[in-house]
C-alpha cells in the first residue's frame, strides 16, 4: 500500500500480468510521444500529460489489484484441492489399516500358537511391502503403519514382553507381527528394542575382576595368503573389550601376524600334524572361538579346523563360524548344525552357497528374510546373520534387521572385525542372565551388537577418510562407536 501511495508498482503483479505490461507499454509510448511536442504546446501539454498518467496509474493500480485478487484465489483453490486429495488419502489408508487388523486378527485367532514359520513371515511382508511402511499415515505424522498396526493387534501381554517370544502362544502371533512390520517403520523400533538388551549384556569395569574374566577369544584362521583377516578379527576382540585374543594359524602366517601386533597371542600350529590336540590344550581356557578369517581352503586346514569344532561344541562356548569356515559348512553342515552356540556370518556370496548346500536347489533371491529363517531352520535354528545393506539377523523364529547407518565404502576385511567382536559380544550375552536378555536368543543379542558397531565405525571411518577408509580405520573407530552406541 504504502509503495503504491509512492506511485511503486507492486512488482509481483506486473510481473505476472501480460495486460498490464501492455498497458504499460502504451503509457510508455503516450508518454514519449507527448514529449516529442514543441516547446509553444508546453504548458498546457504538461497538463495533459499529467492528467493521462494519473489514468493510467490508476488503471493499472486497479488491475494490479484485481491481479492480486485472482492471485490469492487461485491459491485458496489449489489449496483446498489438496486438503480434499489428503483427506481421501488418509481414509483410504485407514480403510487399509482397518482390513489389515481384521485378517492379523483373524490369523492370530485361527492359530494361536502360531510361530513365525517362514511362510507366515513372507505373507506378511509381502503385505507389508504393498502398504509401504515408513510412509507417514498423516499430514500431521502422528500416525504410522507399524506403530499403529502394532497398537491393534498385539495383546498388552505381548507387547509387555516383547521381545521375549517363546513364552505366551498369544505373543508368537503378536510376534510375527511384530516382525513383518520390524522390516518397515517398526525395523528401527525394533532395533530400539534390542540395542537395549545389547546394553545389558556389556560387563561393568570393576577393579573386582582379573585379567581374563572379560573374554578370551580364539581365532582360528590364518595362512599363506591371508594375514589380515584373523588380525581385523582378533584386533577388534580386544579393542570391543575381550581380555585376550588368541590367533591360531598357520606357521607362514604367525610371524606376519605377531608383526601387526603385539596384543595377540599368536600360535603357529594350524598346519602341524598335531594341531588339533595343540589347539585343544587351550579350550578350556578360551571363551569363545571364531572360525574361518584367512583360513583358506587347503584341505588340511578345514580338517582340523573342523575337530576343533568338534571339540569346542563339546566345551558349549559360543562358536562363529566366517569366511572359508562357512565353505567347510557347506560341504559338511553337520559340523555345525543343531548346536545352539552355534552363529553364522555369511556374505551374500556365502549365503547362497550355504543355502544351495542344504536345500539343493537355487536361492530365490526375492525374499532374503524367508530364505535366511529357512537356512537357520534346516540348520537347527542357529542363528544366520546374512550381512548386506541391512543385515538380517535370524535363528529362524523371528528375524531381526540391522539398518545402522554404514557407508559406500565397501573395504575387505569389514566382516572380520565383525566376526571377531561377536565373539567377544556372544560370550557377554552367554553369560547374561536371561533377565539381561530378556530371554531374547543371546546369539542374536550378540549379533545385533557387533552388526550395529561394525556399521557404526563404518560410518566414522568413511566422515573421517571417505574413499580411502580401510578396515584399520574402522578398528579405529571401534572404542568410541561402541561408546555412542552401547555405553551412553
Ligand atoms: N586382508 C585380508 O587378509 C583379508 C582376507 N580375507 C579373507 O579372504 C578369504 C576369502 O575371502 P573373500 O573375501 O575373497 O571371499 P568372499 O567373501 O566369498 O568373496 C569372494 C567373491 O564373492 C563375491 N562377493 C563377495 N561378497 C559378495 C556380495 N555381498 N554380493 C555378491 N558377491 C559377493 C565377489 O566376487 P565378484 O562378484 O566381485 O567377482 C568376491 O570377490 C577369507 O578367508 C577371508 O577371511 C577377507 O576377510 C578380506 C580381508
Ligand atoms: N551394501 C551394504 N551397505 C551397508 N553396509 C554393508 C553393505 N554390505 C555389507 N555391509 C556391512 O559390512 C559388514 C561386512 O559385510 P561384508 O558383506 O563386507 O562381509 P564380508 O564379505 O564377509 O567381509 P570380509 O571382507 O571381511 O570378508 C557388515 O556388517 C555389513 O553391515
Amino acid at each position: 500500500m504504502a509503495l503504491q501511495e509512492q506511485g511503486c508498482l507492486p512488482l509481483p503483479a506486473l510481473g505476472s500480468c501480460g495486460e498490464m505490461t501492455a498497458v504499460q507499454g502504451t503509457t510508455v509510448r503516450q508518454i514519449s510521444s507527448q514529449s516529442a511536442g514543441g516547446p509553444s504546446s508546453k504548458r498546457p501539454k504538461k497538463q495533459h500529460a499529467d492528467l493521462a498518467l494519473d489514468s493510467v496509474t490508476k488503471r493499472l493500480l486497479e488491475q494490479s489489484a484485481e491481479a492480486e485478487q485472482s492471485f490469492y484465489q487461485m491459491e485458496e483453490q489449489r489449496l483446498q484441492a489438496e486438503d480434499h486429495r489428503r483427506e481421501a488419502k488418509h481414509a483410504r489408508e485407514l480403510h487399509m489399516l482397518q482390513v489389515l487388523g481384521q485378517i492379523f486378527s483373524s490369523i492370530a485367532t485361527r492359530n494361536p500358537v502360531a510361530t513365525a514359520t517362514p511362510n507366515t513371515a513372507t505373507a506378511l511382508n509381502t503385505m507389508e511391502s504393498t502398504m509401504q511402511p515408513g510412509v507417514p499415515m498423516s499430514t500431521s505424522g502422528q500416525m504410522r503403519f507399524g506403530r499403529s498396526s502394532h497398537r491393534r493387534v498385539r495383546s498388552p501381554q505381548s507387547q509387555a514382553e516383547w521381545p521375549s517370544y517363546h513364552s505366551h502362544p498369544q505373543s508368537n502371533a503378536g510376534l510375527v507381527l511384530e516382525r513383518s512390520f520390524s522390516l518397515g517403520t517398526a525395523a528401527r523400533r525394533g532395533m530400539d528394542d534390542i540395542l537395549p538388551l545389547v546394553k545389558n549384556i556389556v560387563p561393568q569395569l570393576t577393579s573386582k575382576k582379573h585379567k581374563g574374566q572379560d573374554g578370551r577369544i580364539g581365532i582360528i584362521g590364518g595362512c599363506q595368503e591371508y594375514t589380515g583377516a584373523p588380525y581385523f578379527a582378533a584386533i577388534s576382540a580386544l579393542k570391543v573389550g575381550a581380555d585376550v585374543s588368541h590367533v591360531f594359524c598357520a606357521k607362514a602366517a604367525a610371524t606376519v601376524i605377531k608383526s601387526y601386533s603385539p596384543e595377540l597371542i599368536v600360535h603357529p600350529v594350524l598346519d602341524s600334524p598335531n594341531a588339533v590336540e595343540e589347539i585343544e590344550k587351550w579350550l578350556p581356557r578360551l571363551h569363545c572361538l571364531v572360525v574361518g578369517p584367512g583360513l583358506g581352503r587347503d584341505e588340511m586346514l578345514l580338517k582340523t579346523a573342523k575337530e576343533v569344532i568338534e571339540k569346542s561344541k563339546a566345551r558349549d562356548i559360543p562358536i562363529v563360524i566366517d569366511a572359508d569356515g562357512l565353505w567347510l559348512v557347506a560341504q559338511q553342515p553337520s559340523v555345525i548344525q543343531g548346536y545352539k552356540k552355534g552363529i553364522l556370518t555369511p556374505n551374500y556370496m556365502e549365503f547362497t552357497q550355504l543355502y544351495e548346500a542344504m536345500h539343493h536347489e537355487p536361492l530365490d533371491s526375492s525374499d532374503h528374510q524367508r530364505s535366511a529363517m529357512e537356512l537357520s531352520v534346516a540348520m537347527g535354528n542357529l542363528t544366520v546373520v546374512l550381512k548386506g545393506e541391512d543385515d538380517l539377523i535370524t535363528d529362524g523364529k523371528k528375524v531381526i534387521l540391522c539398518r545402522q547407518e554404514g557407508s559406500g565404502c565397501r573395504c575387505g576385511g569389514q566382516g572380520d572385525l565383525l566376526s571377531g567382536s561377536l565373539g567377544v559380544l556372544a560370550h557377554w550375552a552367554y553369560t547374561s542372565s536371561a533377565d539381561m536378555t530378556k530371554s531374547v536368543n543371546p546369539s542374536v543379542v550378540a549379533a545385533f551388537g557387533a552388526c550395529s558397531l561394525t556399521r557404526q565405525c563404518n560410518r566414522q571411518a568413511f566422515h573421517k577418510h571417505w574413499r580411502a577408509t580401510t578396515t584399520t580405520d574402522m578398528i579405529q573407530e571401534i572404542s568410541s562407536a561402541f561408546k555412542k552406541l552401547f555405553e551412553s
